[in-house]
């Protein structure tokens, strides 16, 4: 049956990858599946035919005959599920992989997304720079364990799985703001997964739709 996600019409970031559906089309082209996209405008996001399928109004979703699915951590692991090539065949490092998932959205993931929103947000109120220090340190404490964990592997247990596609998604976001630099290991990583095939495919795929016009 034919896979369908949901993505922005026109991405805010012009296409830099950011949004979240690069994380459900990367999954899909490591296991190489083919899937359409339905292009949503912000306010069709908002109506009551897509609130149908993602009550929060948001992208990606994921239908695939009478299932949607929505929240990018449940749409990876399901194709991870149903596709060899992002979990394991055996049980406890398949197990580990999805505490990495875990980890990556749970733990991870809070500290960067807050420091955007200081970031984007915050940047004009009075006590932004007093607080900005705090925030960023929340980043740095979680990327040190982060990088100390890692060490000098490849991925975080064994071959790449579900677990590295969402660590890589999320430290993705620290890009611009040169945190990651500070940790040589973790920006190799990234850059590890940057160069995927599988990722230059989906990369390329949303950038095809997001890229600002010419001139
Ligand atoms: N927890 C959900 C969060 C989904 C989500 O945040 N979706 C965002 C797009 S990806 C987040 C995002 C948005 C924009 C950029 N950007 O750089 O332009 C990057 C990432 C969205 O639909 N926002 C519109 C809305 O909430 O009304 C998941 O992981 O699926």
């Amino acid at each position: 049956m034919t896979i369908t996600i949901t993505a922005f019409e026109r991405s805010p970031d012009g296409g830099k990858g950011l949004a979240r559906d690069m994380r459900v089309r990367w999954a899909l082209e490591e296991v190489g599946q083919p899937y359409d996209v339905r292009l949503l405008s912000f306010k069709a996001m908002k109506e009551p035919a897509h609130l149908a399928v993602h009550p929060f109004g948001q992208i990606p979703t994921y239908e695939e005959g009478d299932l949607g699915l929505f929240e990018t951590g449940a749409i990876v692991f399901h194709i991870a599920e149903r596709h060899a090539g992002l979990l394991p065949d055996d049980a406890n490092a398949r197990a580990r992989a999805i505490t990495w998932m875990f980890a990556a959205l749970s733990t991870v993931e809070p500290p960067i997304l807050e420091l955007g929103t200081a970031r984007l947000l915050e940047g004009d109120k009075s006590w932004s720079a007093q607080r900005m220090p705090l925030v960023e340190d929340r980043v740095r404490n979680r990327l040190g364990q982060l990088s100390r964990r890692l060490g000098d592997a490849d991925w975080l247990d064994g071959a790449f799985s579900a677990g590295d596609l969402m660590m890589v998604s999320v430290l993705l976001k620290l890009t611009a703001s040169g945190v990651l630099d500070e940790y040589p290991n973790l920006s190799a990583y990234v850059a590890r997964g940057e160069a995927r095939p599988a990722y230059k495919r989906a990369f390329d795929a949303q950038l095809a739709i997001n890229k600002p016009p010419a001139g």
